[in-house]
């Protein structure tokens, strides 16, 4: 499930965020490229030098990639409503104007970081959602009827509309509850702006604090049977920063929204059309930043 999910990933935020064919030759450069970029960044606990000098390397030449993509956009032989252009258009120099721009250092480092950070979040959220699914016939079950029924009341197209898409309860639920669960992001990291007590610790302003999410999404006082895939604990409204599946605060995750809308979508046509059977029983998470199942979770799909 994992490359296909990674390809499907990065093809939807490549295509977004500057407008890279799907099946382009720069799509294919690019996510190989990225691919040898993201080892970089997993394994960065664990001190591989090989891991550096090949991630740092497919990092420069994204760069001269999208140095040529950004330099076409500037001479106007290419034009795309996307995210780069947007950055293109707010941050050229226009004469008579002061604003601080930002440089094409920081514009490439800006569109990299999206990138990066969101495709392979969404390939662990989809590959662990497929597992808690598999495991949880009764949860399959009903978001089946959730996404059977929005077929059923559509008159033409397979096509989803943005009203049917904002409109899942179900489905959110399975997905928060799916990112409760797994934790794909195990840790978040923040400086003190103040000096505080907490459980009786005493923390100073300037501090670098921790914050050990797993251990918050499965504190049973909060979410009781913490290990149990249960959907329903989103009926109702949870204690505020209890589920940081986003995280939470100014520093929230920015593609919250395109991440769900990515993963609604994904489930419509998965739920609807297939069904599909692990080929493999293996509980262990890979301990690396973004958290996935370890053996990437082969399964067989057959159509429904
Ligand atoms: C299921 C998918 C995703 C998950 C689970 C996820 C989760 C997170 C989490 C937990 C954080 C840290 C927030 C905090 O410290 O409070 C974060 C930050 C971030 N995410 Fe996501 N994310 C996902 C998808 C995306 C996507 C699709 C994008 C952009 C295209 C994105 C861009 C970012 C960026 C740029 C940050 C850093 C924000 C900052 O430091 O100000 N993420 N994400």
């Amino acid at each position: 499930m994992s490359r296909g999910g990674f390809t499907f990933t990065f093809k939807v935020i490549s295509c977004m965020i500057m407008s890279l064919e799907p099946a382009g030759e720069e799509q294919e450069k690019f996510r190989s490229n990225s691919s040898l970029y993201l080892p970089f960044f997993l394994h960065a606990f664990q001190n591989s030098r090989n891991c550096f000098y090949s991630g740092m390397k497919a990092r420069d030449r994204m760069y001269s990639m999208l140095d040529s993509i950004i330099s076409r956009r500037r001479k106007g032989s290419e034009f795309q409503l996307d995210f780069l252009q947007s950055l293109l258009n707010k941050h050229s120099k226009k004469a008579g104007e002061d604003e601080e721009k930002l440089t094409d250092e920081q514009l490439k480092d800006n569109i990299l970081t999206l990138l990066i950070a969101g495709h392979d979040t969404t390939t662990a959220a989809l590959t662990w959602l497929i597992k808690f699914l598999e495991e949880n016939p009764t949860v399959l079950e009903r978001l089946r009827e959730e996404h059977q029924g929005i077929q059923d009341t559509r008159t033409s197209g397979s096509t989803l509309t943005w009203s049917e898409v904002n409109n899942m309860p179900y489905t959110n639920k399975v997905i928060s509850e799916t990112l409760r669960k797994a934790t794909i992001l195990p840790w978040s990291s923040r400086k003190a702006a103040e000096d505080f007590i907490i459980d009786g610790f005493q923390i100073r302003k300037g501090w670098s604090i921790i914050l050990d999410v797993v251990s918050i999404h499965h504190d049973p006082s909060i979410f009781p049977d913490p290990e149990k895939f249960d959907p329903s604990r989103f009926d109702a409204p949870l204690k505020p920063f209890s589920f940081l599946g986003f995280g939470g605060g100014p520093r929230m995750c920015p593609g919250i929204n395109l991440a769900k809308l990515e993963i609604s979508i994904f489930v419509h046509h998965l739920v609807c059309k297939y069904k599909w059977r692990s080929l493999e029983k293996d509980d262990a998470v890979q301990p690396t930043l973004v958290r996935m199942p370890k053996n990437k979770y082969p399964i067989t799909v057959e159509q429904l």
